[in-house]
């Protein structure tokens, strides 16, 4: 059993139990589900830099990256440092994230938001919408092809950007459909948790040019960004290079800097 089956696992008992908690019509009632949405592929198409940056406590690869910061600042931080979106891992058990995260980071700025999560169900994707989320991101390792055209679909009718993410080929020609916005490519191998960029090089010039191209995982300096650029790649993830800092906006602001030099 690898990583993605046990987290996976895990999350149907979880929204097993949340979808008896907070039914669909109550978060269909929430304030923030009639709010207009922000489009997370339409700032990075009209970016130069590209930056996505991550709210992470925690990790199965890392562990504990950074449990003591208030989830305001960063988020203030962020967008003072220019990036053009934030990522909020709303998972609680692997990742130390929760979905008062996301409300945090949506009550203080103006970010498009990426509900960072292992996405099993629609109801997800409607309490993505009920708790401030732009995005919502679909990982083609844990889903069927149908899955991802029914949940993606969804998440178009509620104004929703779709980031689908593929570790490999395989996945990658299951997945390409109309109801995607951006292709995220992880560089993170879920067996060995080892990174490389080798593999955003090899499956970019596999994704079509509609979609805007992301490269996730394990970037941890500008020459990474230059590195990927030329492949296509618009969208860059980064978590952990950012969290594992006492000031994640501070260091999100030096490396734009860096980046536009
Ligand atoms: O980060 C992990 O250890 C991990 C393990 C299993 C599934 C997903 C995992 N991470 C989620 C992510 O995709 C990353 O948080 C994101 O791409 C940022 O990565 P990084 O910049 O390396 O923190």
């Amino acid at each position: 059993m690898n990583i993605l089956d046990k987290i996976t696992r895990d999350k149907r008992i979880e929204v097993n139990l949340r979808k008896q908690l907070i039914p669909i019509k109550q978060l269909e009632q929430s304030i923030l589900f009639e709010r207009e949405t922000i489009s997370l592929a339409k700032k990075l198409k009209e970016s130069n830099t590209g930056i996505i940056a991550e709210h992470k406590r925690r990790s199965p690869s890392k562990q504990i990256i950074n449990h003591g910061l208030n989830g305001f600042d960063v988020a203030k931080g962020y967008e003072n440092a220019g990036v053009c979106g934030m990522s909020v891992l709303t998972d609680g058990k692997y990742f130390g994230g929760s979905l008062d995260d996301l409300l945090t980071a949506r009550a203080s700025c103006n970010l498009p938001l990426l509900r960072k999560e292992f996405i099993i169900d629609e109801y997800q994707i409607i309490e993505a919408k009920a708790y401030g989320a732009d995005v919502i991101l679909l990982i083609a390792a844990i889903l069927t092809k149908a899955e991802i055209k029914q949940f993606s679909e969804l998440a178009k009718q509620l104004h929703l950007d779709v980031l689908l993410e593929v570790h490999n080929e395989e996945e990658l020609y299951k997945s390409i459909m109309p109801s995607l916005d951006m292709l995220g490519v992880n560089n993170r191998n879920l067996k060995t948790f080892e990174v490389s960029l080798e593999t955003s090089k090899q499956l970019s010039e596999l994704i079509p040019n509609d979609f805007v191209k992301v490269s996730e995982s394990g970037i941890s300096n500008v020459e990474a960004i230059k590195i990927l650029q030329p492949y296509g790649y618009k969208g860059f993830l980064i978590g952990e290079n950012f969290m594992k800092t006492d000031d994640p906006g501070e260091s999100a602001t030096q490396f734009i800097n860096n980046l536009n030099r």
